[in-house]
């Protein structure tokens, strides 16, 4: 394993994610409450009321699911197997431990410093400095025993010597991802030249009316809201979604969520966790990816009407959702929540299928009785025409952010970008974007035409695939038919009888760009340079297979610098928020 914190993070993510699966074939325990119900109905139609009413009558309640009240026993309990662990070095599951340990322990005990102190020496094992400084600091600030401050202070002067002899991650060199193009005046973070348009087989699509270069950065999104697989729930910022493990901190109330900062932890508790927190495991029990994330919209926009539930009806309703242009808000004056939401507000909820129509009914009506059990959900949703209001918004967010849904294959983390959500999917893209990060940072992979249609792929890309069933398997995770070139066999085969071939020029061209891809020595950027050079001049030959071998090496060097792009920022915040002493 590379010694390297991001990459030690995505081991871990990987791992947990190849982990017999809770959720297999997607038998939620929803999913089962929702045959029973079905049964119990004998499939009979219901609206919306009445299907709340018969939940409400009848249950299924998930009252005793019990909830994670902090408890320094469970805390001793998990380090000591993260002890193991890391007797037997396998770091991974020790941080893993360790974090589950530090959201176990009580608030100002020692056990909580004890495992910030456990987690600092993984940091220090594996060459990351700021970040093992930034665990020394929050062992020290949790009342870390005594009789660990000779090691913490070691490991401490160990990492400052080593930054100061330039060791550390960040002195190593790597492309910034800084918006290189005229940026749109209205959106800052994206560039001038996308517009949204309706195409048929795909609806709301996002299109460039200027050309754009490999390489150009098109956008960098924040995200809106997250939703974090409760497998992931020690894995994950329960805020912004980002993986940062190595930073994580607890919820000072349960033993449900972390957080990567301070700031995100603030952030939950004034927006969200405060409805959550104390029926967070029994949310977790119905969970179900995205959709889950329909609820809480609705209570994060309560959040943003300042908990004027009246307001907020009045101006959801008279919305009507019939259509939303999320390029219409205005970003100039910096970014205003509450707009994002109204427009969101507005996008058209296509009614799919009955019967995952029927299931959505379902599902809102069982969140709404577990929401319910919350007393500050109580205190604001008190009049049965405020219920029922709260009802439709679950139902309709549940669609709206099923329909915004982009990383299919990424369970672990569902995020919600409102701008990005317009974007479509294709197995040949012309863009690529990471996930898992808090922001949706979207290069261009090959040169695109005015005109052209932006599409990212969801999941792996065709020529990555290789084979007609790999590629079934993607489009499996999929909830939609997919309408691109390379899904379609009669016009793949049609296509790729298009492709041009390398001249000779181009033969010696591919082999030198190759060669710099394949150095493990030569920088990220030089990498990037020759990539970008031979896509720009051989864009003609797509879908030339070695040309889109050097469109995989492209996404492959894009996905590692931007990476440490992402690790290299979170090791100066955490040096920044150690010298200011947290
Ligand atoms: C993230 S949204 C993209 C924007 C969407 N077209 C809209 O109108 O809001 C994902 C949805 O777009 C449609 N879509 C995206 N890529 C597609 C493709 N390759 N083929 C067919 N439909 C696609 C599917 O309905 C999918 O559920």
């Amino acid at each position: 394993m590379e010694i390297n914190i991001a990459s030690l993070q995505d081991h871990i993510l990987t791992r947990a994610r190849g982990r017999p699966d809770v959720h297999e074939d997607f038998d939620f325990a929803i999913e089962r409450y929702h045959r029973e119900f079905l049964a119990s109905t004998g499939g009979r139609k219901m609206d919306l009321e009445s299907t709340w009413r018969h939940v409400l009558e009848n249950g299924p309640r998930v009252d005793d699911v019990p909830e994670r009240a902090k408890s320094n026993a469970k805390a001793v309990a998990v380090r000591q197997e993260g002890n193991r662990y890391y007797a037997d070095r396998v770091l991974d599951e020790a941080a893993e431990k360790y974090n589950e340990s530090i959201c176990w322990a009580e608030p100002g005990s020692e056990e909580l410093g004890i495992g910030f102190a456990n987690r600092s020496a993984i940091c220090y094992e594996h060459g990351d400095y700021e970040i093992c400084l930034l665990n020394i600091a929050l062992a020290r600030k949790h009342n870390c025993p005594v009789k660990l401050e000779p090691k913490l202070a070691a490991r401490e002067q160990n990492c400052r010597q080593q930054i100061a002899a330039g060791m550390s991650q960040v002195s190593v060199p790597n492309p910034r991802f800084a918006m290189n193009v005229e940026t749109d005046p209205k959106i800052p973070f994206m560039a001038k030249g996308l517009r949204m348009t309706e195409v048929p087989a795909y609806g709301r699509a996002m299109v460039a009316e200027r050309s754009f270069r490999p390489g150009d950065v098109l956008m960098k999104e924040k995200v809106f809201m997250t939703m974090s697989d409760p497998q992931y729930q020690y894995l994950h910022c329960h805020f912004c979604g980002e993986s940062k493990l190595f930073n994580l901190i607890p919820c000072s109330d349960c033993a449900s969520v972390m957080y990567c900062s301070d700031k995100c932890r603030q952030e939950d508790k004034r927006t969200l966790h405060r409805f959550e927190c104390g029926i967070k495991e029994k949310l977790n029990h119905l969970y179900t990816s995205i959709v889950a994330l329909g609820p809480r919209m609705f209570l994060y926009g309560l959040t943003l009407f300042g908990d004027k539930v009246d307001v907020m009806q009045k101006v959801c309703e008279a919305q009507k959702r019939s259509g939303s242009n999320p390029l219409d808000v205005d970003y100039s004056n910096g970014y205003n929540p509450l707009e994002v939401f109204k427009n969101l507000n507005q996008v058209k909820v296509t009614k799919k299928e009955e019967k995952n129509y029927r299931r959505f009914m379902f599902t809102a009506s069982i969140y709404f009785t577990v929401y319910m059990q919350s007393p500050a959900v109580r205190a604001l949703i008190v009049s049965e025409d405020q219920q029922k209001f709260m009802l439709r918004c679950f139902m309709d967010y549940k669609q709206i952010c099923l329909q915004a849904s982009m990383f299919f294959w990424d369970e672990a983390n569902a995020p919600l970008f409102p701008i990005a959500s317009i974007i479509n999917h294709s197995c040949d893209p012309n863009v690529y974007a990471i996930p898992r990060m808090s922001h949706f940072k979207m290069v261009a992979l090959k040169p695109i035409a005015k005109g052209e249609q932006i599409f990212f792929s969801y999941g792996p890309v065709w020529y990555k695939n290789g084979d007609k069933a790999k590629q079934d398997s993607t489009m499996s995770l999929f909830l939609f038919q997919c309408d691109c070139v390379a899904c379609n066999p009669a016009r793949l085969k049609r296509w790729l009888a298009t492709q041009k071939r390398l001249d000779e020029h181009g033969i010696r061209d591919l082999r030198t760009c190759s060669k710099v891809i394949a150095d493990d020595l030569a920088p990220l950027a030089a990498k990037m340079n020759a990539v970008q050079q031979f896509i720009k001049k051989y864009a003609h030959t797509h879908p030339n297979e070695s040309f889109c071998s050097v469109l995989q090496g492209f996404t492959d060097i894009l996905y590692e610098a931007l990476m440490n792009e992402w690790a290299n920022k979170m090791r100066s915040e955490a040096l920044e928020q150690v010298d200011r002493g947290l």
